[in-house]
């Protein structure tokens, strides 16, 4: 049993090997320990932590830790508050805080470029998006992988054409290659689309285990196709995924567009990246004559843009289905089609964006 009343120097030590939760740096390294007062006859001590973030379930956990640690060493009573640390440290810390997280989530494995593709709307083609974009992106020499979290309606593996179903080995789920893409979808682990009612939590579990115990390989891009709307699944995307950045898609309808809006705000409020705005079904071309109709209005991509401060990376025209397309996959765009064309563009900024 320690006795003796602890000096402002040995709390000092005492509390310089915690971590900063957030920063995951030591708080000697933050220069977390603000402020120590003891007051020797009740052997209270009193002291002011700086964190990367206040607030927060982490926050209790560390107060628990600090608590312990002055208490086995001859504190009767602890003061404890937090406080945020200056903006300069945390802009220091953060990127590879946030590299960290991401790495253990993957497995330790290589990180890669995190796309959310969102929509506020359900049917406006954002899986059609994250589909040709992933395949625009292997054609850009990427080792691209996909998540289907849409958990309304997993249509990633009918669009890729893909009946077979994921392998497990050595307790690892092995994705399913399709046209060089790896593939996983919710709709893997569903019973013949039979409706399940998924609950919040339920959804977090689902795609920390797409994160934790899917054999992903060395990815360069791993896309996810969300549910439409701003609900949980996006939440828990943007806390288990801080590097993940945005791309919105949209129809040029003003509804349309209006809902995407707060989709993409809700990336903003959680400092997420947009890298930009697709707008699908932007228009008809006319075969006969060539000229663009614009069936559900004009300038909603703009629009959306400007709200989000960002840019319209391309435009889709309204395509009949099944045109041309090959029957086995009947919405993937081959590379010198004229919409695989425009996904080709769309890919190219995005990755000039993310790597250059
Ligand atoms: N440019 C387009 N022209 C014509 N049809 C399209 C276009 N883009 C997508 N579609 C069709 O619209 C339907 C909805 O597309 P998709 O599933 O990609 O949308 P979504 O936003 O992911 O919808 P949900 O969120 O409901 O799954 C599909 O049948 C798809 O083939």
């Amino acid at each position: 049993m320690v006795t003796n009343v602890l000096s402002q120097e040995e709390v000092k030590e005492l509390l310089h090997p915690v971590k900063d939760p957030f920063l995951h740096r030591t708080l000697e390294e933050t220069d977390g320990v603000k402020e120590i007062t003891i007051k020797e006859e009740k052997k209270h001590v009193s002291v002011k932590i700086g964190i990367g973030k206040t607030n927060t379930g982490e926050q209790m956990q560390l107060q628990q830790e600090i608590v312990g640690i002055l208490k086995k060493n001859g504190a009767t009573t602890v003061g404890l508050r937090f406080e945020q640390l200056p903006d300069e440290t945390i802009e220091k810390f953060q990127p590879a805080a946030e590299a960290e997280q991401e790495k253990t989530l993957m497995g330790g494995g290589k990180q890669p470029n995190f796309i959310a593709v969102a929509s506020g709307k359900g049917g406006v083609g954002k899986s059609t998006v994250t589909v040709n974009l992933a395949m625009s992106l292997m054609r850009l020499g990427k080792k691209v992988g996909i998540i289907d979290a849409d958990i309304y309606g997993f249509s990633v593996p009918d669009m890729m054409g893909i009946e077979e179903r994921p392998a497990v080995r050595a307790e690892k789920i092995i994705p399913v290659e399709r046209f060089g893409v790896q593939v996983i979808s919710m709709g893997f682990f569903v019973e013949d689309n039979s409706p399940i009612i998924w609950r919040g939590p339920m959804l977090g579990k689902m795609l920390n285990s797409f994160f934790k115990e899917v054999e992903w390989g060395d990815l360069d891009y791993l896309l996810l196709d969300l549910p439409p709307g701003t609900g949980d699944i996006a939440m828990d995307v943007h806390e288990l995924l801080p590097t993940c950045k945005e791309l919105i898609v949209s129809t040029p309808h003003p509804t349309a567009a209006f809902v995407a809006a707060r989709a993409g705000q809700m990336a903003l409020k959680t400092d997420h990246e947009i890298l930009g705005v697709v707008e699908n079904m932007a228009y008809f071309e006319s075969k006969k004559t060539g000229e663009k109709e614009y069936v559900f209005g004009k300038g909603g991509g703009k629009k959306l843009a400007e709200v989000l401060q960002t840019q319209v990376l391309g435009q889709l025209p309204l395509q009949q289905p099944y045109e041309e397309e090959d029957e086995f996959a009947p919405s993937v765009y081959q590379q010198d089609h004229p919409i695989g064309k425009e996904y080709h563009k769309i890919a190219s900024k995005i990755v000039a964006k993310i790597e250059e």
